[in-house]
């Protein structure tokens, strides 16, 4: 542990001394100290760096319950192995607000199926949203619990353990404002004045795939909120952090700790002083146990709209940015619509975006008829032609007029459909390889060709990114150097964010499939990651303890 490690246990030890105490809630850590001292602290500074060069860090004892930490993580497996059916009973696609469980490949991140299982859990809140409001006021509600009788207590215990996690990232927003300068409470705006706030957390379980097909656990992405604290709940490597040079820098496990990145809306609101940081998650080895995580994202509240709420910054701090310099380009999608709609609407569009799948999946049916009834006809005009050829009393009037009329119509019809037929029998059939070779088979809906077949290529990135051809003229973030990043390579203009296939489509209806397509057209690729520190993600923050477990540090720094 370094000298700056040391100041910054002694800051936060005179102010705490239980190691696992109630976080006060007049944020008296916060109070204290002046913008202008926080200057002068070494932790505030080492918390600046990250938030503005790196966007990752990790958070050593947090002032969470060990107990509930631990118990969080033996949940993991269990929740896993239950029936199917028990999981099925809580898919997501019961739930307005995308609470549940999705199974596993039923998530693309880049146009690739993510290898990860999941369940959305969330803090509690209660749905009040009234015809005429808002569709994005659904979005928040009560989350899906697994049967009590299979796996019990679990619903209090990750209650409990995500009440912690919500002081602390409140708490943590305090420190963020004095690292930053801001005057305290800066943030406070975008934290609920309009009422209670409802953040979302997942269980993850990554598997080992069967062979070295795909290990895109989770593809490149950044998150949308605030700040994430994500519990690496087994200790497998896999999470992977993008600097500003591009390069994917391991993030490891290291116990007792949480990894604290954060999120577009933060991003955004700082005018891109505090980072998001493109992240990712690579598969366990073949023959590994599966990898678990637990990631907490705060949220912000659904009607701000952060594009017209960014802070002013001394011209002193904007010059840190500065001095970060250019990122390298990365390979994640942007919250670009950040730049001026609702947060809520915001988070609606990147999850209804998904409802281009079911509209696309109707279109085909009719397109399937199409192909089955000219597969019948063909096949009754290839007889018909067959049977008038081997007619002999009919083959010896053919060349009178109008048998000959007869015949040669039934000739190009058979010849015209079973053109029509092949057309189609070949699109089925590249379409059957590319699901087979990028989606796995991990969908419901690829059970019976050719109409699901078609669907999937209908809704499949590259056909989406065809339908939002006009995609460039979208919405950027405050950044003015985005709108650039964003045109200089249109082709990832129209990519998704990190789509559930599994979702609620018959709660949001129709007019979602156009705020998809809005919600796409705004999007637009954004070069923005961070350097991290020498050898990847080094900074270490003690929260409470006094010793930072050194061979736990130098693990994760490489050193
Ligand atoms: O599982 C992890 O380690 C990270 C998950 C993640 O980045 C996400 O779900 O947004
Ligand atoms: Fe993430």
């Amino acid at each position: 542990m370094d000298d700056e490690s040391s100041n910054l246990v002694l800051f936060l030890d005179r102010r705490i001394t239980s190691p696992h105490p109630q976080i006060s809630s007049d944020h008296a850590i916060c109070e204290t100290l002046t913008p202008a001292t926080c200057l002068y602290n070494p932790t505030l500074r080492q918390l600046q760096h990250a938030l503005i060069n790196v966007g990752f860090l990790y958070l050593f004892n947090p002032p969470v319950a060990r107990e509930d930490i631990d118990a969080v993580i033996a949940y993991c497996p269990r929740l896993f192995d239950i029936p199917q059916d028990a999981k099925e009973k809580v898919r997501m696609v019961n739930s307005p607000h995308f609470f549940g469980y999705t199974k596993f490949g039923s998530e693309i991140t880049k146009g690739q199926a993510d290898q990860r299982e999941q369940y959305d859990f969330g803090t509690p809140y209660e749905n009040k949203w009234q015809p005429g409001e808002p569709e994005y006021l659904k979005l928040w509600g009560p989350a899906q619990w697994p049967d009590e009788n299979i796996v019990p207590e679990f619903k209090e215990t990750y209650l409990r353990y995500l009440a912690q996690i919500e002081v602390l990232s409140f708490e943590f927003i305090r420190l963020i404002e004095e690292a930053l300068e801001l005057p305290s409470r800066a943030l406070d705006k975008f934290q609920g004045e309009s009422g209670p706030l409802q953040h979302r957390a997942k269980v993850i379980k990554y598997p080992a795939p069967p062979d070295s097909s795909s290990n895109q656990g989770v593809g490149p992405h950044f998150d949308g909120g605030f700040l994430t604290f994500l519990l690496q709940a087994s200790a497998h490597r896999g999470l992977q952090v993008q600097n500003l040079a591009g390069e994917w820098i391991d993030a490891p496990p290291i116990p007792g700790t949480f990894v604290v990145n954060i999120g577009k809306a933060l991003e955004t609101v700082t005018q891109g002083l505090a980072k998001a940081t493109s992240h990712r998650v690579l598969s366990p080895e073949p023959g590994s146990s599966p990898r678990y995580s637990i990631p907490f994202f705060q949220n912000i509240s659904q009607d701000i709209r952060i594009g017209e709420s960014v802070l002013s910054f001394s011209p002193e701090i904007l010059k840190l940015k500065e001095a970060r310099g250019e990122p390298a380009a990365t390979d994640s999608v942007n919250y670009a619509e950040y730049g001026q709609l609702p947060s809520g609407e915001v988070a609606l569009r990147g999850r209804v975006s998904v409802i281009i799948w079911d509209y696309t999946k109707w279109v085909t049916i009719p397109l399937a008829v199409m192909s089955c009834g000219q597969f019948f006809f063909s096949i009754y005009a290839g007889t018909a032609n067959a049977v008038a050829f081997w007619d002999i009393p009919l083959r010896s009037c053919m060349f009178e007029y109008e048998h000959y009329q007869h015949m040669a119509s039934v000739l190009l019809y058979t010849t015209v459909y079973d053109f029509i037929i092949l057309i189609f029998t070949c699109v089925n059939v590249v379409s059957a390889i590319i699901i087979w070779l990028h989606l796995n088979d991990g969908m419901d809906a690829v059970v019976s060709p050719p109409a699901t077949a078609i669907s999937v290529i209908l809704s499949s990135q590259s056909v989406i990114s065809l339908l939002r051809s006009d995609s460039s003229s979208g919405a950027d973030t405050p950044n003015s150097n985005r709108r650039q990043d964003g045109d200089r390579d249109s082709k990832y203009n129209a990519q998704q964010l990190t789509t559930q296939i599994d979702f609620p489509v018959s709660i949001y209806g129709p007019n979602s499939i156009e705020l998809a397509r809005s919600a796409n057209a705004s999007q637009s690729r954004l070069s923005s990651v961070v350097r991290l520190g020498e050898g990847g993600v080094t900074r270490a923050y003690e929260w409470w303890d006094t010793h930072v477990p050194a061979e736990a540090l130098s693990s994760a720094c490489g050193k």
